[in-house]
This record gives C-alpha cells, structure tokens and sequence, in this order.
C-alpha cells in the first residue's frame, strides 16, 4: 500500500484505538443481513400512484405491520394503522375528526406512538444504531432512543410514561406521529433503483423528480422518455420538438408552460396563424381535466405545429448521419404533395388529416424563418429553466444508461441483439460498436452532449435523439418510430413498429446469460431487470422469464396502457431472502386507502430464493465496506504495530 495514502488516512484515524474501532464496526456491518432493493419503472409522471407503492414499500410496511399485531388485530385495524404510516398528516386529521373527546384522542396517541415504535424496532433490526438514528426525525431523536432501548430490566415504568404524558401534554404528538411514520417508510425500503421512464404521458414527472431529490437512497436508469428530455435540455431542437409534441398530445402543455415556466406564446402564435382543428392532432384528455372547446383547438393548433416542425428538423440530421441508417425515415420527402399520398416500403398510401401549409414541397425540410425563431426562443427557455435545470442535473447525477447492481443489470430498453442472438453492430463515424461497449459510447456522447449545451448540431446531440428513436438504441429497440404515420395514414399496418430481436430472444435462458456475461455479470446468480414494454399478463404474458434469469416489470403505472396489461404495475423487491415481484392493482385514490383502507392488493411471486441469508459483505456497498476494512488493515500495521 501506498505510504503516501495511508499517511494521509492516518491523519483521519490518528490513534491504533480509532483504527480498530472502524476495522469491528465495519466488519460487524458487513455481517448484517443486506438491505431491501425496491425496484419501479415506467412511471411516466404518474406521482399518485407511485407515491403509493414508495409509502407501501410495495406492501412490505403491511407485511410488517402483519408480523408484529396479525395476533391480536382485526384486518380493519391492520389497514387503519398502515394507512397511518403511508399518509401520516392526512390520516390525523380523519382520526382527530372521529375522536371529538379530548380524552380519547390522547389515550390513541399514547397507544398509537408506542405502535410505532415497536414497529420501528422491528424494521430496523437488520441495521446498526447508527443506521437508524440517520433515519429519526431529528428533533425527537432522544426521547425516540429513550422508548426504543427501554431497558427492561429496572423499574422504569413511569419514567416512560411521563416521556409519553409530556409529549402529548406538549402539543407534540403530532409531530412525532408524522415523523415516525416517515422513519418507518424509510427503513422499509433500503435503496430505490428507477428504471427508466419518469417523464411524458402522466401529469406530474415534476413532483416525482422533487420526490427522488429528497430520497434517501436512489439511482435512476434514463428511459427513452428521460433522454428526450435531456436532450432537448442539452441543446438538440428535435428532442425539444418531440417534448413538447408529446405534452401537447396528452394534454400536459401545464408541464412546460407552468411548471418549468416555457413560454408557449410564440409557439401559440405560429400555431394561430397555419393550423385549423383536426381530428388527428387533438389532445388525449387527461382524466380529471376539463378544457374548453377553445382550449382544446388551442393544443390541436399546437400540436399540429410542433409535430410538422419535428418531422422537418429529423431531415438533416439523418442526412448528415448516414450511419443512423434512417433515410426511410426522410417521409416529408417521400410525401407526394399533389396526390396527397406516400409510398412506404412499396406500397402506396392515402394521407389523410394533412397539415401542411408550412411545407415547401420541393425543401420539405425548411423552416419558416418564424419556426425557426419560434424553436431558437423556446430552446432559450428550456435552458433557462432553473427548475428543469435542477431536475436534469438530477437525472444526470442519479443516472446512467445501464446498471450493475449486486449482480445483476438493470436497463429500461434493451441490448440490442440481431437475428441470431449476436450482439447488435453498430457504426458510428468510422468505427464498429457493440454490446456493452456500443452502450457506453450512447452514454459518453449523452453526457458530452449535456456538458455542452451550446453546441446543437454536433454528433452527440445527434446522438441523444438517435438514443429516443434509432434502430440500435437500447432504449428504444424498436426499428422505426411511426408517428408520422400514425398521424396520416389510416392503415394500421403503417403504423407497426418492428421490435429489436432482444424481445422474443430474451425468453431464453441461454440468451440472457450471455448478456450477462458480455457485463461481466455471473450468469447463475445474475438477473436481467427490465423496464420499458408493458407486460400484457392480461393475455397471459409471464413477467418472469428466461427460467428466471429475466425480469420484466413494466406494468403499466402509465393509465394508458392499464386496459393492455390488466394490472397497474410490477415492481420489484429483493432483500435478503431473495427476490420477489409484485403486481399492484389499479391504485384509486390516497383517499380510497384513507377512509376505506383499501390498499393496491400485492400479489407476490417469488422469482429467486437465497440458500443462505445474503449479507452485506456481498453486495456493492459490501465490496466498498471490505476495500476500506483492507485499508485500515494495512494502516494498522504499517503505523501502530511495531
Ligand atoms: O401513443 P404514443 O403515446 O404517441 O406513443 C407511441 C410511441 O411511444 C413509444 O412506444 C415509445 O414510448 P415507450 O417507451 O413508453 O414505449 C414508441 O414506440 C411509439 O411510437
Ligand atoms: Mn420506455
């Protein structure tokens, strides 16, 4: 080892008493059983519902709940109290409704805060002290220790009791009720891996950024989604285009306009002055949104004029990209503009729902000079954003295309693999990539491209919209985008888009250990986690595949796909015991689970069972805690042992 390094770790660890201190707590922690991985995807600005299975652990705060009162509690009592520790403020508020009396309501809190406590000391057993004072709500952390080491043995009961009496008499069981119920939350669920897709189609990707930035342990996966987003953040116009085409479909234009503060006035304008109503480009109204008839031509205007810039601003960059392979995708250029029609593939089409008074037939891919000032503008916006400024810095932070994660890899998409299994080539520039090394050129041109916000027509930029909608992306795996045609063509056999070969050969146990293998992964202990295509478990589709190598749990959190997959998401946790998935119902209502205590029914399969208890030592943070207990080692013998 180093003298230099470990002169300067002595200087932390000054005494043989500090080192050996650090060495006995370290190795204790490595011999703790490992902490519970929550996985989710596919949120897709769904914040209620993924609020839900963040505050149920995905059932595993009930599980608890279960184990500890299933005895002397009746089901009711079981959801009224876990509903308590999922919603703390609201459920308050319902019970001190119900209890009038002033009486009753303090014999509920005493009962109530001793519940949570014994149901911290339950949920925290697989950690150190340390470990669970990080996760006390600080200004109760004292008298929370003083309840939960209470020492048996002497006669202290009324020592607790008045701590309990001076709490309630000091106007602070609320507070410690809410703060209580947030520990348990936290303590449930060690680490949160996102895999991908946070943005587009729901309302509020926002509140779900504001609520991973608060949270205690997280990494994200980017989704196709999230990199348009990014994208459009480091400067490419197209992923900006496609941002805002996408909330103007499903009627989020709010997202842009008054969350991140993007003003859509020049962009309203342009839409004003070149487009009608139209049945193809009218908004997929939100639920609970009433519009307008006059705010619902407003975003079908939009729509229309954001799309037809999309569809020019694809044009040269697939020109001046020959490798990106799209030229099939120059449709503005195949476009016949007198008959009306398009011939894709060899076959002729009516095009119907047109919209193309900004085109000029003969340089399809000009911008009007006001296109060209409104997308300039809006870029200005975007990256001027101080909000989407903190959320993609975030996601930068958090995320990355891929992961490896105690043995298995996490991806939202895919690895792009051809016919045989191979893994996909791709070229770029003059040179040949594929497998996990194609994925870290994706990324290290993404993150090129966010460090260099000002450039917008440089190979990286390019590259971050070819990550959204190319042939070899792992995010998007399919081999074409059909937005054109769906908006025009009438013909849904137009409108299909080829999936990577990766999806019908990912049933297969053999396939999946080669990806593995390509990530440096053991194959028998390793898993596949996927997100990004909805499991249609509706048709009978199975979720867990490969004989277990491949997990897929994309549900469906996203409304709009719920009626294909008839369940409203998987998630997935893995503890020490092992993995299990579990399918989530329709989530109602925080209300719902708050008067009624109906929680989304969890039904859990197990996918992987450990012989033995997993422990600390082996997983990631296992590999760090073993790296510096071998440090402290050699600082012992190199300074104190003589
Ligand atoms: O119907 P929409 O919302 O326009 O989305 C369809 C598009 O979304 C995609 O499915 C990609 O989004 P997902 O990652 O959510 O699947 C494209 O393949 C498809 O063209
Ligand atoms: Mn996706």
């Amino acid at each position: 080892m180093d003298a230099q390094f470990l002169d300067l770790l002595a200087q932390k660890y000054d005494s043989e008493e500090k080192v050996v201190t650090e060495i006995i707590n370290l190795e204790a922690i490595s011999h703790l059983p490992k902490g519970t991985e929550h996985f989710v995807s596919d949120l897709h600005g769904e914040f209620q519902a993924f609020q839900h299975v963040l505050r149920n652990g995905s059932g595993t705060v009930k599980e608890k709940i279960r184990d500890l009162f299933r005895e002397t509690w009746t089901e009711n009592e079981i959801n009224d109290f876990a509903a308590l520790v999922y919603y703390p403020e609201e459920k308050l508020q319902l019970v001190k409704g119900d209890l009038s009396n002033k009486q009753s309501l303090n014999q509920w809190y005493r009962q109530t805060i001793e519940h949570l406590i014994k149901l911290i000391s339950y949920a925290s057993s697989k950690y150190t002290r340390s470990k669970l004072r990080k996760a006390l709500p600080e200004q109760f952390v004292y008298i929370i220790e003083e309840l939960l080491y209470k020492n048996e043995t002497i006669n202290k009961e009324s020592y607790y009791e008045e701590i309990y009496r001076q709490i309630i008499s000091l106007g602070q069981a609320d507070k410690l009720i809410v703060g209580l119920a947030y520990t348990t939350q936290r303590l449930v669920v060690d680490h949160l891996h996102v895999v991908g897709d946070i943005y587009d189609r729901g309302p509020d990707p926002d509140k779900i950024m504001d609520t991973l930035i608060h949270h205690h342990s997280v990494d994200i996966q980017w989704g196709n989604h999230d990199v348009l987003w990014i994208g459009a953040f480091a400067g490419s116009l197209v992923c900006l285009a496609n941002i805002i085409r996408i909330c103007a479909r499903y009627d989020n234009l709010d997202i842009i306009e008054d969350v991140y503060g993007i003003n859509l006035r020049p962009l309203l304008n342009l839409a004003e002055k070149y487009y009608e109503d139209n049945p193809a480009f009218r908004p997929k109204l939100q639920a609970d949104h009433t519009l307008s008839e006059q705010e619902i031509l407003q975003i079908t205007k939009i729509h229309q004029a954001i799309a037809m810039i999309q569809f020019k601003l694809e044009i040269p960059i697939i020109k001046r990209r020959p490798y990106f392979n799209m030229s099939d995708r120059l449709l503005l250029e195949k476009v016949d503009y007198d008959r009306n029609e398009i011939t894709l593939g060899g076959k002729t089409y009516p095009l119907e729902n047109t919209c193309f008074a900004t085109v000029n037939p003969q340089q399809p891919e000009q911008l009007l000079e006001e296109e060209q000032q409104v997308m300039e503008k809006l870029l200005f916006s975007v990256q001027h954003s101080e909000k989407l400024a903190r959320h993609m810095k975030f996601l930068m932070k958090k995320g990355s295309l891929y992961l490896k994660y105690n043995g298995n890899l996490l991806i939202h998409g895919c690895i792009p693999l051809d016919e045989e299994g191979n893994m996909e080539e791709m070229q770029i520039e003059d040179k040949t990539y594929s497998g996990r090394q194609l994925l870290d050129v994706f990324e290290s041109h993404l993150r090129y491209a966010f460090a260099h916000p000002e450039e917008t027509g440089d190979l990286s930029t390019d590259m971050v919209w070819y990550i959204w909608t190319g042939e070899c992306s792992s995010l998007f795996g399919k081999r074409e985008m059909t937005t054109f045609e769906r908006y025009f063509i009438k013909d849904k056999e137009a409108h299909k888009e080829r999936k990577n070969p990766y999806y019908r050969l990912r049933e297969n146990e053999e396939i999946c250990r080669n990806i593995l293998l390509e990530f440096d992964l053991d194959p028998d202990h390793g898993h596949i986690i996927n997100g990004h295509t909805p499991v249609k478990e509706i048709r009978g589709e199975d979720p867990i595949k490969a004989n277990g190598k491949m997990i897929v749990i994309d549900g469906g959190f996203s409304k709009a796909y719920q009626s294909t997959t008839g369940i409203a998401g998987y998630t997935l946790l893995y503890n020490s015991f092992g993995m299990q998935l579990v399918a989530h119902q329709k989530f109602n209502s925080k209300e719902d689970v708050l008067c009624n205590g109906t929680d989304v029914l969890s039904v859990k399969r197990l996918v992987d069972k450990e012989l033995e208890r997993k422990k600390v030592r082996e997983t990631n943070v296992g590999e760090k805690l073993l790296r510096k207990i071998s440090n402290l080692k050699d600082l012992l013998e190199y300074r104190y042992m003589h």
